[in-house]
C-alpha cells in the first residue's frame, strides 16, 4: 500500500469494527457461532460442496470450531484450512485427528504437512475471514493480503471457487468500504443474522 492516507483510513475502520467484536459477549458470541453454523448448513450451498476452505477462527472473530466439527462428522465433507509461512498462505486437509498448534499470529493451525495442501483452485467454497464487509461485499480483512494474494488467478465473481465472506452482523460497515485494485471479489457474505448476495438492496437484517 502507498498511500499513507488511505493506509491510516483502513488502520482506523479496522480498529473501529475490532472493537465492535471483541465487545461482544460471550453469550452473544456463542449464539452467533451456533446460528452462523445452522444458516451454512442448512443451506443449499451444502449440495453442491464437496471440498470447503475454512479457517480457525481467533480474537472475536465468528467461532468457526462447532461448524468445522459438524462439515467434518455430519456433513462428511472435506475441509481445508489456511497455513500461513512467511508472505504465503496454503490450503491443508483437516480431520478430527488432525493435530493442532498456534501459528506467530496466536491462530489455530494444523502441523505443516506438505502432502495434505491442496490447490485453492480446487476448493468448491471457501469461507473468507473478515474484519469488515459493506453493502456492496467489499472486504476489509486484517491487513496481511493473504486472501488477496491466494485468490488473485480468480478472475472474478462466478468464477470457482465461491468465496464467501462469514461474520458477525456487527462487522457491516455502515459507509462503503475503501477499495484497492487487488481487493478480492466476495461472491455473498453469512453472518450470524443474514445472507448478502452482490446487488441486494437490503441495508438491514431481517431477523
Ligand atoms: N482466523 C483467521 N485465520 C487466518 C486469517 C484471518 O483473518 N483469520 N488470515 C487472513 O488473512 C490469515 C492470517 N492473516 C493475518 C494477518 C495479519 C495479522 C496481524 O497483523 N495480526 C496482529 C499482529 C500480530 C503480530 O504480528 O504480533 C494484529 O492484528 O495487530 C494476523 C493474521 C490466515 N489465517
Ligand atoms: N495480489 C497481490 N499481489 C501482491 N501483493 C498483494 C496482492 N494483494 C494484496 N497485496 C498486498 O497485501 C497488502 C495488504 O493488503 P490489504 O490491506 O488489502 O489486506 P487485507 O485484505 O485486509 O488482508 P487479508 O487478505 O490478509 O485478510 C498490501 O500492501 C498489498 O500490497
Amino acid at each position: 500500500m502507498h498511500d499513507p492516507t488511505l493506509a491510516e483510513y483502513k488502520g482506523r475502520i479496522r480498529r473501529e469494527l475490532k472493537s465492535r467484536r471483541t465487545q461482544l459477549t460471550d453469550q452473544q458470541q456463542a449464539n452467533a457461532e451456533s446460528a452462523l453454523a445452522q444458516k451454512l448448513l442448512g443451506s443449499l450451498f451444502m449440495m453442491s460442496t464437496k471440498r470447503i476452505g475454512l479457517y480457525f477462527s481467533c480474537k472475536g472473530e465468528i467461532g468457526t470450531f462447532p461448524l468445522i466439527q459438524k462439515l467434518l462428522l455430519d456433513a462428511k465433507k472435506q475441509v481445508f484450512v489456511p497455513v500461513v509461512s512467511g508472505e504465503r498462505m496454503r490450503f491443508q486437509k483437516v480431520d478430527e485427528q488432525t493435530p493442532l498448534l498456534l501459528n506467530r499470529y496466536g491462530i489455530t493451525e494444523p502441523e505443516p504437512d506438505p502432502l495434505k495442501v491442496i490447490n485453492p483452485r480446487f476448493l468448491d467454497l471457501v469461507c473468507v475471514p473478515l474484519v469488515g464487509f459493506d453493502a456492496d461485499l467489499n472486504r476489509l480483512g486484517m491487513g496481511g493480503g493473504f486472501y488477496d494474494r491466494t485468490f488473485a488467478f480468480r478472475q472474478g465473481r462466478g468464477h470457482k471457487p465461491f468465496l464467501l465472506g462469514i461474520a458477525h452482523q456487527c462487522q457491516m460497515y455502515e459507509q462503503p468500504l475503501p477499495t484497492e485494485s487487488w481487493d478480492i471479489k466476495l461472491d455473498a457474505v453469512l453472518t450470524d443474522k443474514d445472507w448478502y448476495f452482490p446487488g441486494s438492496e437490503k441495508q438491514k437484517p431481517t431477523d
